[in-house]
């Protein structure tokens, strides 16, 4: 089946000569779930604005499930459910008129039943009633989220959803995205916190100055790019690591009884033969010993600072 979402060689500059994007490709299967991340002021928001038609393109092509977001705007922006960084709603407006006209911008016949659903799912049914400015912050993000589902999407933006959220939205958001991936739902996220990626992500994609470094199936990357750390624990502790372990590079915890190698796990030869086998030459005597993958966070830092460097 053909990408839900397509995107060539997408460039961005701004008035004032700013190069946002430049050129990112970017092919988005159906029912994925597609973390970016990127350091502040990367494009996320850009690449998200662009392909909703908010901001447009400079060059470059986008197609939503066919459908060009230039020459056929209303059909591709019909199948785009946006949860923008910015709450930006009518405070004078009531919350449920609010949801209803949302569905109704995207051609959507009225459907009150639909309407109450997403406003229950958002918990904010006993709210339907109240005017926008009467609710908490937090109300006002579930008012928009709830603007981005109540027309049926078939893929969600969601940019930075749980930046600021307390925990109950936080969870009811990643469960709201569990449920929509279930019933077929493309989505796709901007997020600074790596370890919501690496927890619901199916791929990730990392963007720097407008450059997407790479997009990879999240435990390819981990697998790939991770490198692991041996650590081995000791009956006791020592003051300095001995002279015939120095070639392992090993670091020494300031306990002085855990002894941290790390290595690639791609290399032909990890070393680990060879430490455990100079580790008892050495008259080391283990108790323990562990294995640690590093993070999706670390693996993201090494790369967004190798480029830099
Ligand atoms: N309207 C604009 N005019 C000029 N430059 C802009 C405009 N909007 C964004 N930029 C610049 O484009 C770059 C990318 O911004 P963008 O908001 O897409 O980044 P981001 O990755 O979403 O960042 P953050 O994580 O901070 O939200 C930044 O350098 C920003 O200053």
């Amino acid at each position: 089946m053909p990408a839900i979402l397509t995107i060539r060689d997408l460039r961005k500059t701004y008035a004032g000569g700013f190069e946002a994007l430049k050129g990112v490709s970017l092919e988005i299967e159906r029912g994925e779930i597609l973390a970016l991340l990127g350091p502040n002021g990367a494009g996320k928001t850009t690449l998200i604005s662009t392909v909703c038609g908010i901001t447009t393109a400079t060059s470059g092509h986008v197609t939503v499930d066919g459908h060009d977001i230039v020459t056929d705007f209303r059909a591709a922006r019909a199948l785009i459910g946006l949860v923008p960084q910015e709450v930006a709603l009518e405070p004078f407006e009531k919350v449920r008129n609010t949801v209803r006209f949302s569905r109704g911008l995207f051609g959507k016949p009225r459907d009150d039943a639909r309407v109450e659903e997403v406003l229950r799912r958002l918990s904010l049914w006993d709210k339907r009633d109240a005017q926008i400015k009467e609710l908490s912050g937090g109300m006002k993000r579930r008012v928009m989220i709830a603007k981005a589902m109540v027309h049926e999407p078939r893929i969600l933006f969601l940019d930075e959803p749980t930046a600021g959220v307390d925990v109950e939205l936080r969870k009811d958001m990643w469960e709201i995205v569990a449920e929509m991936k279930a019933a077929g739902v493309t989505i796709i996220l901007t997020t600074h916190y790596i370890e919501e990626a690496e927890a619901i992500a199916d791929r990730v994609g990392v963007i720097d100055r407008g450059e997407l470094l790479l997009v990879e199936e999240k435990d390819t990357l981990m697998k790939r790019m991770g490198r692991k750390q041996l650590i081995v624990e000791l009956t006791a502790p020592i003051e300095a690591i001995p002279e015939a372990l120095a070639r392992h590079r090993l670091t020494l915890a300031p306990d002085g009884r855990h002894l941290v190698y790390t290595y690639d796990t791609h290399a032909e030869r990890t070393g680990i033969t060879a430490l455990m086998n100079d580790v008892a030459a050495a008259g080391l005597v283990l108790c323990d010993v562990q294995t640690r993958q590093s993070s999706l966070e670390e693996i993201f830092v090494d790369l967004v600072g190798r480029k830099a460097s």
